[in-house]
């Protein structure tokens, strides 16, 4: 179904595309109300793409305004889950007919390789949004054991104006996790996606409205966190916030929740993952091709990267060459190629904090095993590094690149410890034959996401979310996900037989 095109033709694609600029409001595309706009352009080659809408705190206030409206009068929530669900799956269905075009978008603008756009971000965008939209119309709501003399209806109601705050690492595919259960719930969001990734957001607007979600329900304000996002966070009626960025960001989310009306915070933070390898591994190929896929998808600019390889010393250089041999296979160029796997980082600014860590490879001597080179405008070859302690900027910090550190460790305690010596606790993958040891080192690590013998963050029905300062108040995807959504309400209803004399309870 999602056939891959060849270069030639994604190129085709992008000499034709018409990219869109302006926010996203009430149905129809505005400008900034001060008019002002701010570049986007391609991280690959410096090319401008667009002047995107700079909106600030008067467009955030009509957007919620509208939002607020959409939601009070019932247009979206008052309709039946089959009716949401009905406009949800051809929203569903619009996307992927435009997968290609959104593809070629979403790789311009974030640099991201459109083998990954085409395989990942967009089918499993569109796989999102159909799960939430076919999941609302199968759950019940619950009555609750009070006995016979009254009945209580324990119902799901939706939450109301929800602001989405993105990131720009996976643009399209956060912003299904998050509209995805908040529009099947019967929300109307407010979504403000990062500056340098708006363009496949605003697009997504549009063809929602196309598809029949009515005009106020999804709305999209374009600009930075100063202007737009601080201004959701602190607004009187914005009933929540859903996050996805760094966990300085996210810490600030909570103080404007405080500062304002205490709106519900779900964050989605920072990780500093490891992959625990035991030297009883079964397969040390397979191994180091989940480990290199985990390092290096999306060229490491995701929260969830594998970024620590904690390996049992007597394996190590064995395993080092093996990830070195399938490391052949992560071709560093042109985005739109479709032979490459590592494309440019997202903007200068990240590269430049991406590469401060390689000149800490040299300042702290340590032992570059594979890759390493950065000459190539913003792009950095993948790179693994040996040798890292617990004391090193690179084993404690979120690098958001593909860099890899290695550290060694002598038993299945020792492991546990320097899996856990992060302030982080977002995922983890583990290696080992043994199914006792698996379990054990699934159950110690703090993670929200524990893989075995394999690299990933489960699929559309397992939840997603971290541990510690990796995330806060809720889970993305999965029914949990749903729930964030929606506020309970209890309907406690008399039915005590007032023709005896009975005690009303
Ligand atoms: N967990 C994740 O998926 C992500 C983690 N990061 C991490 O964060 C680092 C910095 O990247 P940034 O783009 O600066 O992330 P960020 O957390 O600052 O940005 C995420 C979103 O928050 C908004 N934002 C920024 N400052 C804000 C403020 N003061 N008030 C309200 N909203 C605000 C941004 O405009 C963007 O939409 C990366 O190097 C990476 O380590 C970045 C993106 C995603
Ligand atoms: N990998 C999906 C979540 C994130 O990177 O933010």
């Amino acid at each position: 179904m999602h056939e891959p095109l060849t270069a030639a033709e994604y190129r085709a694609i992008a000499s034709e595309i018409s990219l869109p600029s302006n926010a996203f409001v009430d149905g129809s595309f505005r400008p900034a109300n001060a008019g002002k706009t701010f570049t986007t352009t391609n991280p690959a080659t410096g090319e401008i793409l667009a002047e995107v809408a700079a909106c600030d705190a008067r467009d955030v206030d009509y957007a919620v305004a509208k939002a607020k409206d959409a939601f009070d009068d019932g247009r979206w929530r008052l309709q039946s889950p089959g009716e949401r669900k009905a406009a949800l799956l051809k929203f569903a269905k619009l996307l992927e007919e435009n997968r290609h075009e959104l593809a070629v978008m979403e790789s311009l603008d974030s640099g991201k390789p459109i083998r990954e756009c085409q395989s990942v971000d967009i089918p499993d965008t569109i796989h999102t949004i159909r799960w939430h939209a076919e999941l609302i119309d199968k759950l019940y709501d619950n009555t609750a054991p009070v006995g016979s003399n009254a009945l209580t209806l324990v119902v799901r109601e939706p939450v109301g104006v929800v602001g989405c705050v993105l990131p720009w690492n996976f643009p399209l595919l956060m912003l299904a996790w998050k509209i995805g259960p908040a529009l099947a719930a019967g929300c109307s969001v407010i979504v403000k996606p990062a500056q340098e990734t708006s363009l496949t957001t605003l697009r997504a607007a549009e063809l929602a409205c196309e598809a029949g979600i009515p005009a106020g329900v999804f709305n999209v304000v374009t600009g930075s966190g100063k202007d737009v996002g601080e201004p959701i966070g602190m607004h009187m009626d914005v009933d929540m916030v859903a996050f996805t960025g760094s966990t300085p960001t996210g810490r600030r989310f909570l103080r404007y929740a405080a500062d304002s009306n205490l709106k519900r915070v779900v964050l989605e933070c920072g990780g500093k993952n490891p992959a625990v390898v035991l030297e009883d591994a079964e397969d040390l190929d397979l191994v180091a091709e989940q480990v290199v896929n985990g390092a290096f998808w999306n060229m490491g600019e995701n929260c969830s990267a594998t970024s620590r390889l904690i390996v049992q010393s007597s394996i190590k250089d064995e395993l080092l060459e093996r990830i070195g041999a399938y490391m052949r296979d992560w071709k560093t160029g042109d985005p739109l190629d479709p032979e490459n796997r590592i494309g440019a980082l997202v903007s200068k600014n990240h590269f430049e904090k991406v590469k401060s860590f390689l000149d800490d490879v040299k300042t702290e001597n340590l032992s570059v095993a594979h890759g390493g080179d950065t000459q190539k405008g913003i792009f950095i070859e993948p790179t693994v590094v040996e040798g890292v302690t617990p004391a090193s900027r690179l084993f404690k910090e979120e690098i958001f690149g593909p860099i890899l550190s290695v550290t060694t460790f002598e038993d299945l305690s020792e492991a546990i410890a320097l899996a856990n010596d992060t302030n982080y606790g977002l995922t983890a993958s583990v290696y080992t034959g043994s199914l006792r040891k698996a379990i054990r080192l699934s159950r110690e690590i703090r993670a929200g996401v524990v893989t075995v013998n394999c690299f990933g963050e489960g699929d559309a029905t397992t939840p997603f979310g971290g541990y510690r300062e990796s995330g806060f108040g809720g889970r993305d995807k999965s029914v949990f996900a749903h729930d964030n959504y929606c506020e309970l309400k209890t309907i406690w209803i008399d039915v005590s037989d007032r023709s005896v004399d009975e005690t009303i309870r």
